[in-house]
């Protein structure tokens, strides 16, 4: 039986920072195998990763199947099919309309087994996806779940919704089952939705089946690197009991040569998206400042701060007096696809940036990996959201970090306390800052001598990780690259005993 003729299905949770990494998976192994992959996923994002792929080359054996789903089915807005713009309290209903994507899933599998013969040889299917492995074990394949976060981010956030450990303590901090016992988290560092999370709420009815059953997969994937997160990696697979391949960075590999800018194409080639500044003038506004001067601000794909915070954040970097790209959205409680006001800004803030080049509001969608490529980037203000993370310290840029929701808080813990290359300035879209507490950390993280000089030299240290991480060449392959290698060998030779098994019934 020809392995090159191999089939893989994947299926992503619908939301950016999932379905980018999840095509970068698609290519990695395609590139490395020569398998068919399938991404399966709703008519909107199927469209968005087509115009992707037009863009890219190389993604012959890359199919794209569009299961149906209808938003308004769901309570959700008419053609919402990502966490993109939807208010936090409304993300839930994406998380349980996607559900519905079980029945369409297995058609489209039954439909590939009439067509090629046979089972794919796996379904990778997003770790909020528990429901694919009752539909890979029906089919007579594995599911192997992919978790889209870092191994310590995840490791806290499943066995946070597993164990609910904030209704057993009346004290401000829990430990966390899986966690040594002297790893304390803080209340606050759980989102007020997960705070109130009692096992009956609808996140709860959500996540802890789904979790649980992904815990039922043949192994896990994980978007990290071993040398990067020994700690937690030890951490979730001791939780989960399961092979877990961390096959990360999960980034384009133009970005990981020790070239210097990126090219602009790469960021059309990852998220499809029309930015809404061209990423040139964003390159020669950059071009513009000196090495290492610049503070990037973003908050990931699908989340925003307060109108109060936004203020005292923009107050904060006038103060500094340090130039800044600023990827800026309407905040909590407004239309986040709605224009952007004026008011929810300093009086006459932008028209100050823009006259002195202080800073750059880019309003929407900016070219991140672009921007933290390139020379005269120094630090990242950022939610922490996994795939900044890794972008980040893949290009040595350290982190200021603001996380906002879901698993951010324990990756911003983790950067903090593991690996030395983050302070936090604050944490939620509730919590009070002002501007000058915004200039100090600032301040803080750009005094070279200081706090700010010791996480660059480790944000130094983890960049090489993660690149030696892909190494590939007849001397030597980094560990990521024999991860990869590792879980296709496993995966083919469960498919060779389940062939010898069914032939030997055939011949008895
Ligand atoms: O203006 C922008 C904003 C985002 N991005 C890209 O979009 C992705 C955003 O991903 P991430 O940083 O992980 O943030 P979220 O979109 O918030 O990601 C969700 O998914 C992640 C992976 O599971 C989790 O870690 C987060 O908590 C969860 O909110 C990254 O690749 C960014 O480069 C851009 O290119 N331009």
């Amino acid at each position: 039986m020809g392995f090159e003729n191999e089939h893989i299905v994947m299926l992503p949770f619908m939301a950016q920072g999932h379905l980018i990494p999840f095509l970068a998976l698609a290519k990695q192994i395609q590139q490395r195998t020569n398998f068919t992959i399938t991404i399966a996923s709703t008519p909107l994002n199927i469209q968005s990763l087509q115009s992707t792929m037009a863009t890219s080359s190389n993604n012959n054996t890359i199919h794209l199947a569009e299961l149906p789903f209808c938003s308004t089915d769901h309570g959700l807005p008419p053609n919402t099919e990502t966490t993109e713009n939807l208010p936090l309290k409304q993300v839930v209903n994406l998380f349980a309309a996607s559900l519905s994507l079980e029945a369409p899933a297995r058609r489209l599998i039954s439909g590939i087994i009439e067509t090629e013969g046979r089972p794919p040889l796996c379904v990778i299917s997003d770790l909020f996806f528990g429901w694919a492995n009752d539909v890979a074990d029906s089919l007579g394949t594995v599911n192997v779940s992919f978790t889209t976060g870092g191994a310590y981010g995840t490791a806290a956030y499943i066995s946070i919704w597993h164990n609910l450990p904030h209704r057993s303590t009346h004290e401000d901090f829990f430990t966390l089952p899986g966690f040594p016992e002297g790893c304390r988290f803080d209340i606050s560092q759980l989102h007020p939705f997960l705070r109130a999370a009692d096992g009956t709420d609808s996140w709860s009815r959500f996540f802890q089946p789904q979790i649980s059953l992904s815990a039922k997969s043949f192994g896990w994937l994980c978007n990290t690197v071993e040398e990067i997160e020994p700690f937690g990696l030890d951490v979730l697979r001791n939780y989960v009991r399961l092979p877990v391949w961390s096959i990360g960075p999960l980034i384009p590999r133009e970005a990981l040569k020790n070239s210097s800018t990126l090219d602009v194409s790469v960021s059309r080639q990852r998220a499809g998206k029309k930015l809404s500044f061209p990423a040139e003038k964003c390159l020669e506004w950059l071009d513009s400042h000196g090495s290492d001067s610049v503070i990037y601000i973003s908050f990931g794909s699908q989340n925003t701060i307060s109108e109060t915070q936004m203020k005292e954040l923009a107050i904060g970097l006038e103060e500094s007096g340090r130039a800044f790209i600023w990827v800026i959205r309407p905040p909590v409680g407004f239309d986040l696809k709605g224009e952007f006001r004026a008011e929810w800004l300093p009086q006459g803030f932008e028209e100050r940036m823009n006259k002195s080049k202080q800073g750059l509001l880019v309003h929407n969608w900016a070219p991140q990996l672009e921007i933290l490529s390139h020379k005269s980037t120094r630090v990242f203000v950022s939610h922490c959201g996994w795939n900044s993370v890794m972008e980040s310290l893949s290009q040595g840029v350290p982190i200021v970090g603001w996380p906002l929701a879901a698993e951010q808080a324990y990756n911003s813990k983790m950067l903090v306390e593991e690996m030395g290359v983050s302070v936090e300035l604050t944490r939620g879209a509730q919590s009070k800052i002002v501007g000058e507490e915004v200039k100090g950390v600032i301040d803080l993280v750009m005094d070279e001598s200081g706090k700010g000089g010791e996480m660059r030299k480790s944000a130094a240290v983890i960049k090489e990780k993660i690149r030696a991480s892909i190494r590939d060449d007849d001397e030597e392959k980094g560990s990521s690259v024999k991860a990869m290698d590792d879980f296709v060998a496993v995966l083919l030779s469960k498919r060779q005993e389940s062939s010898k098994s069914s032939n030997s019934i055939v011949s008895n």
